[in-house]
């Protein structure tokens, strides 16, 4: 059984649960050990107790650790690419992609433990100077979703440590398997004990532990708005510091001007790459008149090429759906689709087992025609390979339909006219713009985050990181 990770020891408890394939379900990855409450409250403690120490470690130090773990991680990217697309049912390059974008985290934050900054100001008053520093805020929980295993908690974790806090990590139930072998090469990387824990068990049970005790100053989260809106609850309630990531439903808008190969190219890869279990994804396809036929037709000719199947396997364009509960929820949708009377273009088939007769939770990806923005598959985030098209006049009422949704995290358009990006850029109501790009795939050295339901708190990644996982300090010295 793997084990969690509290005070530096590494401790199993009475539970555990199977890691399942979901491109396989025979296959059994392992066993994962779950925590009580009682476990996660000893790990907040041990973080507490670490905190003193490791928030006046020397830049050097903490530059030593995340870039060691770095290293370790992009040298092992095929081996780890393996385990995430076995358990997470994201394509071998997609998942080996993951895992060396997690080793690209952590080495750039091990650069910014080394560029910590301040501002030095007179005083308004003489002979005072002013110093303005950043300090670290303490004991952080990490939350995180199943459909980026190691590269959400990288670019959490990473900075969070590069900035001297303490951190006790809680990946979802789903993707035990990434979240532990990171864990394992964070205890071998120079960490005093307690800097660093992991506790592997539902949010159900160790949430309340992980999130209401008082020794936890701040929660990054990442995962359903639901969640992520009653834990922002009880962290205002007690004056804890929150970031949350949370859905999208992110359109993509094709104008009359743009290259058709460019536009299809940007939909599949944006709503169906992934399974279509990005919180980036590109949900809804926005497109003009003069284009609409032909974007439809090209668009379901690529997807009839697509090959769902095992995620592991060479050839693969589209892995299974993560579990059973994802792959209802996703039926359910298109379901709905039809009974508000949209098309059905292309897709939405599930198969209980792949080519070579592998039981899995395999659906091919499906487009909708002959949708309006009202609808239910236009407002709501399916979380899986389901887009629909919407047909518009021109590009004042597209951006007007890609605003009009509760979400603002990803909105992209293609166009060939300079004029309509600029305006584009301006006008969407997104925290990420992409012009000719898909609305999924951010870099991982840039500020990440949305607007509206999207996102609550400071953004994620880059050197903007340090907003939410420091605190800022302002000195008076009398010469
Ligand atoms: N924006 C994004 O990247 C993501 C969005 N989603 C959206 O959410 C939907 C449901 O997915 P789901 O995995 O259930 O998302 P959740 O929001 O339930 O899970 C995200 C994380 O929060 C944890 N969690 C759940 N309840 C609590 C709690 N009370 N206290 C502390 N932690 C908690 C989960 O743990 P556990 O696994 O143990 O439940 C998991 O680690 C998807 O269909 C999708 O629409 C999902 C994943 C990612
Ligand atoms: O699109 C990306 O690169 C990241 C997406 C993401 O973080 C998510 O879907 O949760």
């Amino acid at each position: 059984m793997k084990a969690n990770l509290i005070h530096g020891e590494w401790v199993t408890g009475t539970r555990a649960v199977a890691n399942i394939n979901p491109s396989d379900t025979r296959d059994v990855i392992g066993d994962y050990a779950q925590a009580d409450a009682a476990a996660a409250s000893a790990a907040v403690a041990a973080a507490a107790q670490a905190f003193p120490a490791w928030s006046m470690s020397g830049p050097q130090q903490r530059f030593d650790v995340l870039d060691k773990v770095g290293t370790e991680l992009l040298a092992r990217a095929a081996e780890l690419g393996d385990l995430l697309a076995r358990e997470e049912g994201k394509t071998l390059p997609e998942a080996i992609g993951e895992v060396t974008r997690a080793g690209q985290i952590f080495k750039f934050f091990a650069g910014e433990a080394l560029r910590q900054r301040g501002d030095l100001l007179a005083s308004v008053r003489p002979g005072i100077s002013v110093e303005i520093t950043r300090e670290p805020l303490g004991v952080i929980t990490i939350i995180t979703p199943w459909n980026f295993p190691i590269a959400i908690p990288a670019w959490k974790i990473a900075p969070a440590l590069a900035y001297g806090n303490c951190v006790v990590f809680k990946p979802a139930e789903l993707v035990p398997g990434s979240a532990w072998a990171l864990a394992e090469v964070l205890s071998r990387s120079g960490l005093p004990p307690g800097v660093f824990n992991l506790v592997m068990g539902t949010g159900a049970e160790i949430g309340p532990a992980l999130v209401d005790d008082p020794l936890v100053t701040g929660l990054s989260f990442t995962g359903s708005v639901a969640t992520g809106r009653r834990l922002a609850a009880s962290c205002a309630t007690r004056g804890a510091k929150f970031q949350l990531e949370m859905g999208g439903k992110n359109p993509l808008i094709v104008l009359d001007d743009a290259d058709l190969d460019v536009a299809v190219n940007c939909a599949v890869q944006g709503a169906f790459f992934s399974t279509g279990q990005r919180c980036t994804a590109s949900s809804r396809f926005i497109v003009t008149d003069g284009i609409h036929d032909r974007f439809v037709s090209a668009l379901v000719q690529r997807m009839k090429s697509l090959k769902v199947g095992d995620a592991r396997q060479a050839g693969i364009d589209i892995g299974p759906v993560v579990d059973a509960r994802q792959l209802a929820i996703d039926l359910e949708y298109i379901q709905s689709a039809q009974a508000e009377g949209a098309t059905l273009a292309q897709g939405g088939e599930h198969h209980a087992t792949d080519a070579q007769g592998q039981p899995g939770f395999f659906l091919t990806p499906a487009l909708f025609t002959n949708t309006h923005n009202g609808m239910r598959i236009s407002r709501e985030e399916v979380f899986g390979p389901v887009a629909n098209v919407i047909k518009v006049r021109d590009f004042d009422e597209a951006i007007a339909v890609a605003n009009d949704t509760p979400f603002g995290l990803s909105s992209g358009i293609c166009t060939t006219s300079l004029r309509h990006a600029t305006r584009f850029k301006r006008l969407a109501q997104a925290g990420m713009v992409m012009v000719n790009a898909p609305t999924a795939g951010a870099d991982f050295h840039v500020p990440f985050g949305g607007r509206k339901g999207s996102s609550m708190g400071a953004r994620e990644q880059g050197t903007y990181a340090s907003e939410f996982y420091t605190t800022v300090k302002t000195a008076y010295t009398a010469a």
